[in-house]
């Protein structure tokens, strides 16, 4: 039997999902292992430079329990760029260029070598570009596996969530659930958010204050 698996979408960027992704993997590290990956990342310092700290690698590893290693690192997060770009212009901007079979391919075995349960944090939003030609929404659909959506609560938000979930749906992927993680700022408590966000779409749609952990729930979604 495969592992469970699921993939962490944005329905854009700087919204949460790293955040949903650490709480999902530290609620279920309390049931036994779990690997938590974030194969494309881009806008990352060196290893060795101390604002490595804030990458998404750095807080994934973390909440794995893991240390920050050369190793540790490039099992997590095999393709980093330093440009806070799409990860194709970022590569570009390495003489890089990416694939989606070899992303595909290095998840896939991941998946398929893992004991316990596998969570892969997307990049940007669900139809950010990942390469030349493809973007997270033909990542996921090739990988097959079900997806949770992470939101905000900004002013904004209700739509991006819907606009995300309805296409999932049209490509006929296995969304799970959706998580609205709280916006700084934002002018309604993210409830509020997800109540409406729950009126138009048939998946459970979860909270995440800010700051907290998030609702033991989180755990069903993988
Ligand atoms: N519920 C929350 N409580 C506290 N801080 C939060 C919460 N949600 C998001 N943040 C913070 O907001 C910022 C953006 O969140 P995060 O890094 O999780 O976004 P992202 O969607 O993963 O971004 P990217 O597209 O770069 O991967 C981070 O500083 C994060 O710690
Ligand atoms: C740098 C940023 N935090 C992410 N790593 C990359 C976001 C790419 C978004 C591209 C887009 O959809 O316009
Ligand atoms: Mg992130």
């Amino acid at each position: 039997m495969s592992p469970r698996a699921v993939f962490v979408a944005g329905a854009g960027t700087e919204i949460g999902k790293t955040y949903v992704t650490a709480a999902l993997t530290r609620r279920l590290r309390s049931a036994g292992p779990v690997l938590a990956l974030k194969p494309l990342a881009s806008g990352v310092a060196p290893v060795e430079d101390p604002a490595f700290a804030d990458s998404d690698t750095a807080r994934l590893l973390a909440a794995q329990g893991l240390p920050v290693t050369a190793a540790t690192v490039a099992a997590c997060s095999p393709w980093r760029f330093a440009a806070p770009l799409a990860p194709d212009q970022a590569a570009a901007l390495e003489g890089r260029r990416l694939t989606l079979d070899e992303i595909v391919g290095w998840c896939r075995e991941r998946i398929a070598s893992a004991a316990c349960p596998v969570v892969i944090e997307g990049v940007g939003g669900l139809m950010s570009p990942i390469t030349d030609e493809a973007t997270n929404l033909d990542w996921i659909e090739a990988l097959r596996i079900p997806v949770t959506l992470v939101s905000g609560s900004y002013l904004g938000a209700i739509s991006h969530a819907l606009t995300a979930a309805e296409v999932l749906r049209l490509r006929g992927l296995d969304l799970r659930a959706v998580v609205i993680s709280e916006t700084e700022g934002a002018p309604t408590p993210p409830q509020v958010v997800a109540a409406a966000v729950a009126r138009h779409t048939p998946v459970p749609v979860l909270c995440v204050g800010r700051g907290e952990q998030g609702p033991g729930a989180l755990a069903a979604v993988v």
